[in-house]
């Protein structure tokens, strides 16, 4: 079953056009004129329950308004959305109870109470019975050590802190989908690895459906099989972080230091039946560039079986790097193959 069905999605802004000078600013102010920016652009995808999905895209791609929409905060201009069965701005009751949403920037729990007070008014927001939020709530604070700070008001918390009740508040309802903007945005290493643990516990063991925004690839990842990239309201690639790994990676780059001279015609010669560019550094240290579907193991058969070897780098582009030049070239198409022989 689908979990999230998006069909021709679209959300159009009025955004005001300001005229220059005084008398600009005059006519502005008797008769508006408006510019129509389209955040999200038509777009169609389908998330099936149980699946973890990356959603990424520069500072105003248009994922928070994706979002909004899907949770129900704002009216789509066109387009058709079904979330659990549920158009969520048509059938928000029923359609809340499924839902669970953490926005990373934003805090759905009271400042000035107890953690704890903001969970039992969540629990009669979404009316949960007593014993169901019990035993709920004594699994997640364990699960997510979060003992010591019930009692405490939100205020007092600590950006990492805040973000595991977040998660908490967020979950209280048991969702089967949860939607998370940025959870990890501002929190130091070791907390976001405890709330990505956290996540793939929770996919594992309750199926629970996770649609993710983030700019931090990182948790992309240690959490998606699938990421969907938009770029000025467009989906320019819907598919496994793998594919594009081996679509935009440049491949590995070996970087060898000889124990003795090696020659450019040898190099050649040695690795002539593999897809291997050399770049050599002095007669002693040659770095080859393998492509992505290349083993590199062949490579170092090939020039071990040759020449003494000192010394052996082996890196390859990183995931960080790889959607950097997708944005920056707004297209996730295959490129040119950039490595010859
Ligand atoms: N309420 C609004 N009124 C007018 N324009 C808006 C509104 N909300 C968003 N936009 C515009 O829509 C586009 C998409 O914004 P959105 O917040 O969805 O992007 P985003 O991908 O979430 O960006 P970020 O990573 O910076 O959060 C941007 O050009 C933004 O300025």
């Amino acid at each position: 079953m689908q979990a999230i069905e998006v069909q021709d999605l679209r959300k159009t802004f009025q955004i005001q056009k300001s005229r220059g000078g005084l008398t600009g600013a005059l006519k502005d102010l008797f008769a508006r004129q408006y510019n129509e920016v389209a955040a999200v652009n038509d777009i169609t995808f389908s998330i099936p329950q149980g699946e973890i999905c990356g959603y990424i895209g520069e500072n105003g791609a248009g994922k928070s308004t994706t979002i909004k929409m899907l949770t129900g905060i704002l009216v789509p201009t066109s387009g058709q959305i079904k979330v659990n069965g549920y158009v969520p701005y048509q059938e928000r009751e029923k359609f809340v109870q499924g839902i669970g949403v953490v926005f990373g920037q934003r805090s759905q729990l009271w400042w000035d109470i107890g953690v704890i007070e903001s969970f039992q008014l969540l629990r009669k927001v979404y009316q949960v019975s007593e014993a169901d939020y019990k035993k709920r709530l004594d699994e997640l604070v364990e699960r997510l050590q979060l003992q010591d700070l019930l009692s405490r008001p939100v205020r007092k918390l600590s950006l990492g802190q805040r973000m595991r009740c977040e998660l908490v508040a967020a979950l209280l309802h048991n969702p089967s989908i949860i939607f998370l903007d940025e959870p990890t945005i501002g929190l130091d290493i070791v907390v976001k690895s405890e709330i990505r643990e956290f996540l793939k516990d929770l996919n594992r063991t309750q199926g629970t459906t996770i649609l993710l925004t983030t700019h931090d690839l990182q948790d992309i990842e240690a959490l998606c099989s699938r990421v969907i990239m938009l770029d000025a309201g467009n989906v320019i690639y819907d598919g496994g972080l793998d594919d594009l790994k081996t679509r935009w990676g440049k491949g590995k780059e070996v970087r060898f230091q000889f124990g003795k001279a090696v020659t450019a015609s040898q190099l050649q010669a040695w690795t002539a039946s593999l897809p291997v560019q050399w770049t050599q550094e002095g007669e002693l240290v040659a770095t080859a560039l393998v492509t992505a579907d290349t083993a590199v193991s062949d490579v170092l058969t090939a020039v071990l079986s040759q020449v003494e070897i000192l010394d052996i780098q082996i890196s390859e582009t990183s995931t960080d790097e790889i959607v950097r030049q997708i944005y920056s070239s707004g297209s996730a198409e295959k490129p040119e193959v950039k490595i010859h022989v």
